[in-house]
């Protein structure tokens, strides 16, 4: 179930929210939809499941627009507004109104209680859940239908570490089941450890998208050693793309991993005091992309 944009435009008066986004989401894979607040990221995530119709252009989940899916429920699930709960109503009550909507029966309620680490929790009243609990129950409704696309605005939104570590392993497992994931997020340091693709917004327009690791490009590796000058030698003679002399007894090589590079260094003899791998981070990537060069000159 491939999520497909197309030239997607929405215009609200004179505010342009989205502008001729084009883009893809595929499924097996969790992808991060980043972009400053207001970028457009939920408007585009409403889009996707006819919540906002477009001025122009089109969003496809797996072929067809959200409103033409059979089992739209069954399809995809979608996570927007964190407190879209009845104080009063128990995490199973709110459940089983989503189940009872859907056609769902109760055991699936009971089944995403646990999984969802809402077990315990599960007949005590929302007024009294943190934002984890919340984001967990909103979660386990849009899972009711075991729907084969997740779309996921800021998820990660309150989750304390351990949470955070909890909702990587969930995102990994839905979509190493085939699943489609897309999660928005502007909590770039986190996300960064569960994304594989990104698309990058910025005032409604494409700012780049692709996997991750392409994005980031290769990783840079800092080498400590007293044989600088005889390393440095080795590694330019050899394939390393790029060697910098950092200082009297450092370089930065890119293009090379740290194991190729300790290779090298054992065969011609050279000693190495410290190898430490740097890779980009989303945040650096981000603000490379978003920063308005008109407004930084
Ligand atoms: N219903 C609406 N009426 C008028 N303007 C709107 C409406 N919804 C969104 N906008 C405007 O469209 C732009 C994009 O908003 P959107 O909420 O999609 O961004 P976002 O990337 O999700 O931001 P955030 O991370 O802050 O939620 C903003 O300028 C917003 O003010």
């Amino acid at each position: 179930m491939t999520i497909e944009v197309s030239r997607l435009t929405k215009r609200y008066g004179d505010v342009t929210a989205v502008r001729d986004l084009s883009f893809t989401v595929a499924p097996g894979v969790v992808t991060g939809f980043l972009g400053p607040n207001g970028a457009g990221k939920t408007t585009t995530m409403r889009m996707m499941t006819g919540l906002v119709s477009p001025t122009s252009g089109t969003a496809t989940i797996g072929g067809r627009p959200y409103r033409k899916l059979a089992r739209p429920s069954r399809t995809v699930g979608a996570v927007f507004d964190a407190n879209a709960f009845h104080p009063g109503h128990t995490a199973r009550d709110h459940l089983r109104v989503y189940a009872a909507m859907g056609g769902y029966p109760d055991s699936r309620v009971t089944h995403l209680l646990d999984l969802l680490g809402l077990a315990e929790a599960a007949d005590r009243r929302i007024r009294g859940f943190s934002t984890g609990m919340r984001q967990r129950l909103n979660l386990a409704t849009a899972m009711l239908g075991d729907p084969r696309v997740l779309l996921l605005d800021e998820p990660s939104n309150g989750l304390d570490p351990e949470g955070m570590s909890w909702l990587r392993g969930l995102l990994r497992r839905l979509a190493d089941q085939g699943r489609t994931v897309l999660v928005s997020s502007h909590a770039l340091s986190e996300i960064q450890q569960f994304v594989d693709d990104v698309v990058v917004i910025r005032r409604g327009e494409l700012v780049a998208a692709g996997p991750w690791s392409r994005l980031a490009g290769p990783p840079l590796v800092l080498i400590t050693t007293p044989d600088a000058a005889d390393l440095a030698a080795a590694l330019a003679a050899g394939p390393a793309a790029q060697v910098e002399a950092v200082s009297a007894d450092r370089l930065r090589v890119r293009g090379l991993d740290a194991p190729s590079v300790a290779d090298l260094a054992a065969a011609r003899g050279l000693r190495i005091h410290e190898l430490v791998t740097e890779n980009a981070s989303l945040e650096q990537l981000f603000l490379r992309l978003t920063t308005d060069q008109a407004a930084t000159r």
